[in-house]
């Protein structure tokens, strides 16, 4: 009896052995089948394929650049168990983003975004399909349309008149820009989306910010999906889910105050009054909004509209602060332009188009979504001839194109005159700048996010001239970024004020 045990047990083992012998040999031959023709790659380990390449000192983005340079502008990484497409050259990010561009219109079901956003429900994570084209339609046309940023002129204009009223009593002392600009942009979208400041507002605002930084990183249960367990142990999941419970309550409080009237600091509808209005003007039950598609969507007005914003502010001013020409003629014009009227409004904002230019030269230097928000190919598809299969997540590397020196003269240098009556623009048709992404997924913010970004940074320097503190030079401002879905500078941001025009 037992030696029959035996003999069955050995029998099992045989046969599964030779099982897996034979997987592997079909699974050789698939690889080697001269039908498929893989984008280049570096070499890969068992299990952790290229993640070794990746996991270094460097940030994503710059080490995507170093391996794009050896090995080509279309590389497939694998990270994990899942296939990388990283796009590194206009022409390529054309291929993704305008031929292709409904095969690569998806976005991956990440762990930590399906949490954030009520289950991948609102118009950044969701998948593409009706529910995101109802999302993004409304979107487009009634919360982010020029008519609806310019009814919120009056709270940009008060919000950074605010600030300069702060930095006025500041005088000479070292002012932390960082903080300062980051609570400005926030307290603008929280009074658009709002209509006034929130009880909760730290708290919400902490909390987004937060949640922003943990969507930056590569979460090691989206790179190895068939690892159930990992999913269960994971505290980062523990912590974002603490997180969304928070927000959540928050959001369903400032939902609940506007349908129960109480909220009426402005005359003009804000943005919750407009989903509210939506969602009870739907003629058809499944078409109309839930309390959590409202909820998730003023998540993303916060999540991409905030920190985006400010980032670019402070990035346009340390570059500012870094290049002495640069703040001269920027001042000379924003003085010129304003001092007939002794103060800034936005009816002139129009007129600044050295600043305008300054903007667009930060935006090629520091786009602050360097990777683009991840996107991921629904079908098989062939480019350039290479063969990349479905369900391939796409990272863009807008920060290396951007510094490509076969498209950018002296590519590394700050020069806002190379935009002065130049074509090219961020509007999604130039691929060699494409700050706000392209195709079906480009930004539909531009409109509200410009002039977050114009007004404050002509106020500053039509009031104020600056310096670095501790006699710092200015070429010695350290522009280091720091790791993320978007980069900031690692370091605050900390300047004196010199008032020039009170
Ligand atoms: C001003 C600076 C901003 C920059 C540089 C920026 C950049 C981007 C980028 C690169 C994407 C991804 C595009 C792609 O996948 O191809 C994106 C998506 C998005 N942005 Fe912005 N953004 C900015 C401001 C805003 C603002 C102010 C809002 C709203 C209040 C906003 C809302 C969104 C939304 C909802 C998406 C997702 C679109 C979709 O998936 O359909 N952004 N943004």
């Amino acid at each position: 009896m037992e030696l029959h045990n035996i003999f069955s047990n050995i029998t099992f083992m045989a046969s599964f052995l030779f099982l897996l012998v034979l997987l592997k040999i079909v699974k050789r031959w698939s690889c080697n089948n001269p039908t498929i023709n893989s984008p280049p790659a570096p070499w890969t380990l068992p299990f952790i394929g290229n993640i070794h390449q990746i996991i270094t000192s460097s940030l994503p983005h710059h080490r995507f650049k170093i391996l794009a340079d050896k090995y080509g502008p279309l590389m497939l990484l694998k990270l994990g168990e899942v296939p990388h497409l990283i796009v590194s050259s206009p022409t390529m990010a054309k291929e993704i983003m305008k031929t292709h561009d409904l095969t690569f219109c998806d976005r991956p079901n990440l762990l930590l975004s399906t949490i954030f956003t009520y289950n991948a429900s609102d118009i950044v994570f969701s998948t593409y399909g009706e529910h995101w084209k109802q999302l993004r339609k409304i979107c487009v046309e009634q919360l982010l349309s020029v008519k609806r940023v310019q009814s919120f002129r009056s709270v940009r204009e008060e919000e950074v008149l605010d600030l300069v009223k702060s930095i006025f009593s500041s005088e000479g002392c070292v002012v932390n820009l960082t903080q300062k600009i980051s609570s400005l942009t926030y307290g603008i979208v929280a009074r658009a989306a709002f209509g006034k400041r929130n009880k909760h507002q730290q708290v919400f605002k902490s909390a987004i910010e937060e949640i922003v930084s943990l969507l930056g990183g590569f979460c090691i249960v989206d790179l190895y999906p068939s690892i159930k367990i990992l999913k269960r142990v994971s505290q980062v999941k523990t912590k974002m889910e603490k997180l969304h419970r928070e927000i959540d309550m928050i959001l369903q409080d400032i939902i609940d105050d506007h349908r129960n009237g109480q909220n009426k600091a402005r005359k003009d509808e804000d943005l919750v009054d407009a989903l509210i209005k939506i969602q009870q003007e739907s003629d058809y039950p499944q078409n109309s909004l839930t309390d959590d598609n409202i909820k998730s969507i003023i998540q993303d007005m916060f999540a991409a509209g905030s920190e985006t914003s400010s980032g670019i502010v402070l990035w346009g001013m340390s570059e500012i602060i870094k290049n002495p020409k640069v703040m001269e003629a920027a001042q000379a014009e924003v003085r010129s332009v304003f001092d007939r009227k002794g103060y800034v409004d936005e009816t002139e904002l129009d007129q600044l188009i050295y600043l305008n230019s300054v903007i667009k030269e930060t935006l090629r230097l520091h786009p602050i979504v360097p990777l683009l928000i991840p996107r991921q190919s629904r079908e098989k598809c062939r480019i350039n001839g290479y063969d990349i299969p479905a369900k391939t997540r796409v990272a863009v590397n807008v920060w290396a194109i951007g510094r490509d020196q076969r498209y950018w003269v002296e590519a590394e240098s700050f020069k806002p005159e190379r935009f002065f009556n130049s074509p090219i623009d961020f509007k999604g048709m130039n691929f060699e700048y494409i700050p706000f992404g392209a195709g079906r997924r480009i930004c539909p913010g531009i409109a509200f996010g410009i002039p977050n970004i114009e007004l404050p940074l002509a106020q500053l320097l039509y009031h104020f001239d600056w310096k670095l503190p501790n006699e710092m030079k200015n070429e010695d401002l350290d522009m280091t970024e720091s790791f993320g879905i978007t980069i900031r500078r690692k370091n605050d941001l900390c300047l004196i004020p010199a008032t020039r025009r009170p």
